[in-house]
Parts: C-alpha cells; structure tokens; sequence
C-alpha cells in the first residue's frame, strides 16, 4: 500500500478559482480587496516567496503591491511606514515577510499592525483570539493544513495528532487550531527525548523542523496522515521537504509533498485572509 498524496498546489488553484467571485462580488460592492508585502534587504529566497504572494493575489482580482526597502532601514522607519498603511482605508492586508534584519525586532513590527489587517494572523490579539476559539485572521500555514486534512474528509476529532516544531508561525499555532478541532496534541522540539517515540503514537503527524528528510518511515505508526511543512532548498537548487517522501509514502495513509504541498496553501489563506480583512468581517 502507498499513500494518497493530497496535492496543496491543485486545491490552492481551485481555493483560488473560488475566490475570484468573490472579489468580483465585492468589486461591485466597491470594495477592492488590497494586499501590501513589504520586503526588507534582498534575501533572495524572500524575493521568490514575495512574487508568488503577488501573482497569486492578481490572478484572483485582489491588488497586491510590493515595498522593497533597502536593508539598512531603521526599526523606526518600518514602524512609521505601517502606521501609514493601518491609517490607509484602501489597503486591506498588510504582511511584513519574515525574517527581518537583526537590528529590527520582528515582534515590534508585528504587534505595530492594526489587528484588523494583520493577514500572516501573527498578531497577539489574533493568536489570542484563536486561542480562546473565537473569530480572527487565522496564521496562514497552519490554516492552510487544517484545509487540506478537511479537503479529504479526514477525521481530526478524538485523534491523537503530534507536532514538530514549536515556532510562533507554524507549529505553536498548528496544534492549537487541531486543538480546537478536538484533536489530542503533543507537541515535540528539538529538545525531545526519544522523537520516535511520539511519532510513533500519531494518527496526524505535522513536521515543521526545517531540516531535509529527517522523518522517515521509522518514525510513523502505519496509515498515519502525513502534513510536511519544510521547505528546504538542496545543493542544485530543487527544494525538500523534512520529510523523505519516498519512506514516508510507503507507510503513510496520505502524504503531502515538497513543492506543491503546504506551501501553495499558505498563499491561497493569505488571500482568504486578505478578502476577509477586505470584507471588514474582523472587528478591531
Ligand atoms: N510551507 C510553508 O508555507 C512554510 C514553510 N516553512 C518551513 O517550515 C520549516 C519550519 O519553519 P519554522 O517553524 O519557521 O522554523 P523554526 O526554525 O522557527 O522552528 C523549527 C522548530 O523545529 C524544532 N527542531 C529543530 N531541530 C529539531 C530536531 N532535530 N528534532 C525535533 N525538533 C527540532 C525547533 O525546536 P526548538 O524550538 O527547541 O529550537 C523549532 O521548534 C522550515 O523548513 C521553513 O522553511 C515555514 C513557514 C511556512
Ligand atoms: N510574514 C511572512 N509570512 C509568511 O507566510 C512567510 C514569511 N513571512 N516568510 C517565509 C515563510 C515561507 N513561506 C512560504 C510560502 C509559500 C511557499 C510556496 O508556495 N512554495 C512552493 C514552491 C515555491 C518555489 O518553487 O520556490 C511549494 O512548496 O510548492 C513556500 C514558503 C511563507 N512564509
């Protein structure tokens, strides 16, 4: 037996075909949902990221422009610039990519936008909205994996998932919004004891480590659903995940893959959330 792969990059495009009557909808209304990314410095990976957020959102009618600022701006130079765009009534979305540079604190520049078009939902009024289970702008990764497990109607409730990885954006949200589906989460790091021995226990296991193919079907207890979220770029340039598909698929029940898995789902929430924003449905 080998796995179902749940193909993100296919139910992004159909999320996306969706949400174009969407906006068309709300362009009759006259409201044109508008996105702004703003880039600091020129890491070349970011760039790539920023210009797919871009075309995503043109080809469902949402307007998305791109700041690029130099990687020598000052903390108060990007603060001033998001207090311009929170006052700005026809920007909808802002998102500030990650990481910044090290003389600017991220968690300044995230708690400096307005809640209500806080589009990444890295806000703290937004996390904490989710965690109290009530309505927010969702983290878009974390958003976009409880979408796929839904697109193929499989079970969250009563099921025993775990997490690796515990950052801010991904994994620390990602269990909490399976939480709130009723899942029985674990949460493992990097200072884990026995990893194996908790990936065993999972019926849904969600890897975001950041390290390519370190989960292999050894870690797996059989028919387990498969979510990897790394995004790793090889030594000729192709990108892998944390999970080496292969092993993995020959145990698994469903599998997500690296490319068109996680990460096209992410940009397809970010233009969910940024409709959303635009639909003033939020209230901050
Ligand atoms: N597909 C998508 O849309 C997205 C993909 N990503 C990708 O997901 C991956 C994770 O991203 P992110 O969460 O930002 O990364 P971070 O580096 O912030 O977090 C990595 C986490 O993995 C844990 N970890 C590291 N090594 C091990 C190990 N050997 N065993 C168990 N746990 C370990 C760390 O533990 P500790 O906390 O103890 O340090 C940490 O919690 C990256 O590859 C990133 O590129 C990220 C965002 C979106
Ligand atoms: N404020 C902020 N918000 C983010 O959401 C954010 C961020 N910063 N910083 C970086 C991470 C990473 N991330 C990805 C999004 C899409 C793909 C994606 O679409 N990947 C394609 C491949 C793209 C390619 O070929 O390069 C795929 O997996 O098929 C990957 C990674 C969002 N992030």
């Amino acid at each position: 037996m080998s796995a179902t792969v749940i193909n993100g990059k296919d139910l992004a495009q159909e999320l996306r075909n969706n949400m174009k009557e969407e906006v068309s909808e709300l362009k009759e209304k006259g409201i044109i949902p508008h996105l702004t990314v703003i880039l600091v410095g020129d890491n070349p990976a970011s760039k790539s990221y920023v210009n797919g957020k871009k075309k995503a959102s043109e080809e469902t009618g949402i307007v998305s422009d791109i700041i690029e600022l130099p990687v020598s701006t000052t903390e108060e130079e990007l603060l001033n610039l998001i207090k311009e765009l929170n006052q700005d009534v026809s920007v909808h979305g802002i998102l500030v990519q990650l990481p910044l540079p090290e003389h600017i604190k991220e968690e300044h520049i995230i708690e400096t936008i307005i809640p209500s078009k806080d589009v990444d939902g890295f806000h703290p009024i937004n996390i904490g909205r989710m965690m109290t289970g009530n309505d927010s702008l969702l983290p878009c990764t974390p958003y976009g994996i409880v979408t796929m497990l839904k697109s193929r109607n499989i079970t969250i409730q009563g099921k025993h998932a775990v997490v690796i990885g515990r950052s801010n954006i991904v994994g620390k949200p990602v269990g909490q919004l399976l939480l709130n589906e009723n899942a029985t989460v674990t949460y493992c790091h990097s200072k884990t004891r026995n990893l194996k021995e908790h990936t065993t226990r999972a019926d849904i296991l969600i890897v975001a480590i950041g390290i390519p193919n370190v989960i292999n079907r050894d870690h797996l207890k059989q028919d387990a659903v498969v979510i990897d979220v790394g995004i790793n770029r090889t030594d000729n340039g192709s990108l892998t995940g944390d999970v080496d598909f292969e092993s993995a698929k020959s145990k698994a029940s469903y599998i997500t893959p690296v490319p068109r898995g996680v990460g096209p789902m992410t940009i397809a929430m970010l233009l969910k959330n940024t409709i959303k924003a635009a639909k003033g449905l939020s209230i901050n």
